[in-house]
């Protein structure tokens, strides 16, 4: 959410927000709501004010003229009742589309309507060349009885698994080696529910816009969270933080629950796109200073790189278009992991500097130095998501039998005797 003071100073930087990244929404109608919200409370409270001042002569006028003033105060009272449910009613649309107010996003932005117009920043890692025919990770998986992957369809439909044997302890030993490493960085582990209230999604920014990715519980008035994203955000909503204990730094474990009603048809096969994954997120509030945004956001990407690197897996990091980059970013990085299988990059990391738009809408703010509550920034990063990770993993680090020969961090976790592991 953007401040409308800022709206009616900056219409035309919001306007060319709206148009790069194609948001369906008119400034126009949005201004004119909110001169008409002005216009109403103005005239209430003279009402008011005015029904006040006859109230006020009442004691000091003869008994006859009593009942006409009495008239009048009434005739105000019920002016500004009338006024009022027209206020309730103008400020509630107002709000509403406050809400699909994209953020400007920054001028380094590839400009253009969706991810096509992704540029890529930089390359890291050597993309392996095999000399025998590499299997996808769904090969490499059925070879080893790594995971069931048809019979859960049964029970739970599909883009769903369940994996097995040493594959099942690598990913819950990954969370926490990544949690880990999150937090040597200076991060506090925090775990979180993937259940919320709808306002921690209006908050976060998954709604209104996106209501039919999210998984819906109406019996509790909740909802399933695809990210610690949702609840991080809301974990400060309504305080004042003092200064100096900013930067809030979380390093959030949760499942993550996603129904991918966008995306039909892509990525049926395996691990990449499930409806129930697990993922360690990096979660930032820090003073609303454009360079200390900028700073966090350098750190959340070599974090994360630090990790892929670790990993051996070689990967790439993309400048997101204003079209890709959704409502609330002023400026996202996705790094994308190599895929042997498919030759080619595929997400695994999304890193985003939001400044105050989410907290905004989650009114987290913070008394700076100088002594003033202002609005802070947030930002959050990927830092491990799994099964998605396992993909590149075991493409990546495969050998001419099948097997897997996981790099040393690996190694080292799952305590494997010899660098070959197999099950
Ligand atoms: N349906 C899915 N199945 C498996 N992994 C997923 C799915 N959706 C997202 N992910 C993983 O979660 C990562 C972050 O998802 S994201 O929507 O891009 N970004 C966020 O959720 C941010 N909060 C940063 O983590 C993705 O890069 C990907 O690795």
């Amino acid at each position: 959410m953007l401040g409308l003071d800022f709206i009616r100073a900056e219409r035309a930087a919001v306007e060319k927000a709206i148009e790069a990244k194609a948001v369906d929404l008119n400034v126009d109608e949005l201004l004119s709501l909110d001169a008409e919200v002005r216009r109403l409370k103005t005239e209430i409270e003279a009402l008011r004010a005015q029904r006040n001042t006859i109230s006020a002569r009442f004691k000091d006028v003869a008994p006859d003229e009593r009942a006409e003033l009495g008239r009048q105060a009434k005739e105000a009272g019920a002016r500004a009742g009338e006024l009022e449910s027209e206020l309730g009613e103008k400020d509630g649309a107002l709000k509403s589309l406050l809400m699909r107010v994209p953020n400007i996003p920054w001028d380094g932005a590839p400009i253009g309507p969706d991810e096509t117009f992704n540029t890529v920043v930089r390359q890291e890692g050597v993309v392996p060349k095999f000399d025998f025919e590499p299997l996808d990770h769904v090969a490499l998986i059925e070879q080893n009885d790594w995971a069931d992957l048809s019979r859960i369809v049964q029970v739970s439909g599909s883009r769903q698994y369940c994996l097995k044997g040493r594959l099942a302890l690598l990913e819950t030993k990954l969370m926490g080696w990544a949690l880990e490493r999150i937090t040597e960085g200076g991060f506090t582990p925090i775990t979180v529910p993937s259940m919320a209230r709808e306002q921690a999604f209006l908050n976060q920014g998954q709604f209104p816009g996106h209501k039919e990715e999210t998984y819906e519980m109406p019996a509790d008035e909740q909802w399933l969270a695809g990210t610690a994203e949702v609840a991080l955000t809301s974990l400060h909503s309504g305080e004042i933080i003092e200064g100096d204990k900013l930067p809030i730094l979380y390093a959030g474990y949760s499942p993550c629950f996603r129904r991918e009603a966008g995306s039909a048809g892509k990525d049926v096969r395996g691990l990449l796109r499930v409806h129930q994954f697990v993922k360690v997120e990096q979660y930032v509030v820090c003073d609303a200073d454009d360079a200390v945004s900028a700073g966090w956001h350098a750190r959340l990407l070599e974090l994360a790189e630090g990790m892929l690197q670790a990993l051996e897996i070689p990967y790439q990091v993309i400048e997101t278009s204003t079209g890709d980059m959704g409502l609330g970013k002023f400026r996202m990085n996705d790094i994308e992991s190599w895929v042997p299988s498919l030759g080619k990059y595929r997400e695994t990391h999304s890193c985003s500097t939001l400044h105050d738009w989410q907290a905004r809408r989650a009114n987290i703010r913070y008394r700076g130095s100088d002594g003033k509550v202002r609005f802070a920034h947030t930002l959050n990063n990927t830092a491990l998501a799994s099964p998605r990770i396992l993909v590149p993993l075991l493409e990546n680090h495969q050998t001419a039998d099948g097997r897997v020969k996981l790099p040393k961090a690996m190694q080292e976790l799952i305590g494997a005797s010899t660098s070959e592991v197999r099950w």
